[in-house]
């Protein structure tokens, strides 16, 4: 079992496939970084399997492949496949914008994904070329589409701005409400790779305009997910991700590796140590030596909360190369 230094069980690992992507998302972004990782830094997905493993058999029992933009890399369907031979129960996801679905959905499915989430910001053309960077809405609704005919659950991801999608809230609800999708809404979270000019909606604003059509009732936490779920009148469920409150922290059960190699004990923070050198060797034992020094030294909590926000600086790590 994998125990971190605060005590907190990590089963969960998050492993970002690449740092490109095919869209330039405000909140993420906005411009292409002065430069990519060169492609042979990357890992092979023979190296980052092997780490793994080694995951898998030390208790992760849940993986997310998310990016940049995870459906960019090549052949992806077949390390899906290597993690879903390995371990056919695990909980097998990924994360995306959706862009590249149409023609991929059916190869993830067969290959042994379950489940996606997707981000959708806007079901209005020019608010979503407005957020990606490009004209995008049409090609993600067909990717959702596509998703949901193979037969994978899919979750909506949108997190809502002042001035720019904020009146699409309940919108985006009954479009997720009336695909059999659940929507989660995403405090957006302050970085320094983000345009400067937004202004994300907090938890509380976004419940309120729920509540100017709802009666709603909190649920409370699902398990150690960041989401806390609350139910509609309807019977319908959403959740809300507020990490301004970073009360979530506490039962942190997650891990990020990049394709570089990096193992990022905590979305907030910099600090990260590389399991490059040991993979290429084929040397598992220092992979997992690498592993446990990452969880002993995880941090507490991030530095997201509002008096923390108006005394320091802007968190660094670029979401893009976290995978969120
Ligand atoms: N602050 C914080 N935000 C997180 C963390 N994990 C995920 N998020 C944010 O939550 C949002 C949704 O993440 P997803 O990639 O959909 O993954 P997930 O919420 O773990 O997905 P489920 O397994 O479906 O619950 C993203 O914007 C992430 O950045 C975390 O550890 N800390
Ligand atoms: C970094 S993206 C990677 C996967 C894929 N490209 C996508 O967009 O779904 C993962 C998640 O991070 C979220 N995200 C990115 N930057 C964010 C920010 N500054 N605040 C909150 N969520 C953010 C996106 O909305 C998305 O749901
Ligand atoms: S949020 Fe996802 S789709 Fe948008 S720029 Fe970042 S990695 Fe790309
Ligand atoms: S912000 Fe850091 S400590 Fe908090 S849940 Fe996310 S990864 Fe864990």
């Amino acid at each position: 079992m994998l125990i971190d230094g605060h005590g907190r069980t990590v089963n969960y690992l998050r492993i970002s496939v690449t740092e490109r992507c095919n869209f330039r998302c405000q909140y993420c972004m906005p411009e292409k970084p002065f430069s990519w990782v060169p492609k042979e830094n990357l890992l092979s997905f023979e190296e980052l399997f092997l780490f793994v493993k080694v995951a898998i058999d030390e208790g992760v029992n849940k993986i997310r492949i998310t990016g940049g933009e995870p459906l960019l890399r090549e052949d992806l369907d077949k390390f899906i496949k290597m993690i879903s031979d390995y371990k056919p129960d695990i909980d097998l996801a990924l994360t995306t914008n959706a862009f590249l679905l149409p023609d991929a959905a059916q190869r993830l499915k067969d290959a042994g994904l379950k489940r996606l989430n997707i981000s959708l910001d806007s079901l209005k053309t020019d608010v979503a070329a407005k957020v990606a960077g490009k004209d995008v809405l049409s090609e993600v609704l067909k990717g959702i589409d596509k998703a949901l005919e193979v037969g994978l659950q899919v979750k909506i991801n949108m997190v809502p701005l002042k001035g720019i999608n904020d009146d699409e809230i309940l919108d985006v609800m009954d479009y997720c409400k009336a695909h059999g999708m659940k929507v989660r809404f995403i405090e957006y979270m302050e970085n320094e790779h983000a345009d400067k000019a937004l202004k994300g909606m907090h938890g509380r604003e976004i419940l309120a305009k729920v509540k100017e059509r709802h009666t709603i009732k909190a649920l409370g936490r699902e398990g150690a997910s960041p989401s806390f779920n609350y139910l509609l009148d309807d019977g319908y469920e959403f959740g809300l991700i507020d990490p301004h409150k970073h009360d979530f922290c506490e039962s942190c059960n997650r891990i990020r590796l990049t394709a570089e190699g990096f193992l990022i004990p905590c979305l907030y923070f910099d600090e990260a140590m590389s399991i490059a050198e040991h993979v290429k060797k084929g040397d598992v034992e220092s992979a997992a030596g690498v592993l446990a020094q990452v969880l002993k030294d995880k941090p507490k909590e991030n530095r997201w909360s509002e008096e923390e926000l108006e005394d320091r600086e802007l968190s660094k790590r670029a979401f893009y190369e976290t995978g969120g």
